[in-house]
């Protein structure tokens, strides 16, 4: 495995609906770690997430993922890097029309080789290592929980075995022990598959479970990265608002050498 980290950005600009909305933005994603990435709503999460998961191009700036600079692969170098990275997206974005395991599926027609029974074999062991029971394969997505909706999307973000991991809000509309599993679900998954993974959240309980760090957008730029509880201690007044508006002990900031 290369060295390089999961994810460099360097002055990367991004675009939303035409118009700049990050400017200056450095970022270094390490392998294996669970970055959060948090903000006012608006402050462009979402648009952070589709850039770096090369969903859409930059508007300026570097951007390098697992060692490759996005700027110098043609549509084929493109393609293969997508096969890394899974994604999931904020309301699962399931095709209604399919099974559960056909959605599951899907990736590994498009980007496989694979028989369709060997791709049904595979599909299934990525449902149980996302938690779904067996019986889930033949649900329509319309018949799970909210809770089944976020594991099998998240088994298709997994079907491909990638590196790299994108999550668009994964507790949203989640019960608290719901929320929980699912976090509980994705330290392991992280330490078993050595996943890199990216969270988009608004949740500070998850974010206090499984992030290692945390980068805060606001103001068109990435205010800080840092630990939760280093963050949470900030005295930077878009932070402190943020963290203020709903209280929780995240432990002592551990002192850092310069
Ligand atoms: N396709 C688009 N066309 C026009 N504007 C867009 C588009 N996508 C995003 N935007 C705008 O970019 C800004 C950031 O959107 P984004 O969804 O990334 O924010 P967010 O931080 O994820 O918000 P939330 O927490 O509410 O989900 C918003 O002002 C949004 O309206």
């Amino acid at each position: 495995m290369s060295d390089a980290p999961a994810i460099e950005a360097v002055s990367l600009a991004t675009l939303a609906g035409g118009r700049v909305l990050h400017r200056d933005l450095s970022l270094t994603v390490h392998r294996g770690e669970v970055l959060a990435v948090v903000g006012g709503s608006g402050s462009g999460k979402t648009v952070l997430l589709r850039t770096l998961s090369l969903l859409q191009p930059p508007a300026g700036g570097q951007l390098t993922v697992l060692g490759q600079d996005a700027a110098r692969l043609d549509a084929g170098g493109l393609r293969a890097l997508r096969r890394c990275i899974g994604i999931l997206f904020q309301q699962g974005a399931l095709f209604t029309g399919l099974s559960v395991l056909d959605n599951v599926c899907l990736p590994l027609a498009e980007y496989t080789g694979l028989s369709l029974a060997d791709r049904r074999e595979l599909g299934m062991l990525r449902l149980g290592q996302a938690g779904l029971p067996a019986d889930a394969a033949g649900k329509f997505p319309d018949e799970l929980s909210g809770g089944m909706i976020k594991r099998a999307a998240l088994a298709r973000a997994l079907a491909l075995d990638p590196e790299l991991l994108f999550l668009d809000e994964p507790s949203a509309g989640l019960d608290p022990v719901t929320a929980a599993g699912l976090d509980e679900l994705l330290g392991d998954l992280r330490d078993l598959l050595g996943l890199t993974v990216l969270m988009v959240t608004h949740d500070l309980d998850s974010i206090a479970r499984v992030s290692d760090r945390v980068a805060f957008l606001g103001r068109g730029a990435l205010l800080a990265v840092a630990p939760v509880a280093e963050l949470a201690a900030s005295q930077e007044p878009e932070i402190r608002a943020y963290f203020a508006a709903s209280p929780r002990d995240f432990g002592k900031p551990t002192c850092r050498p310069a």
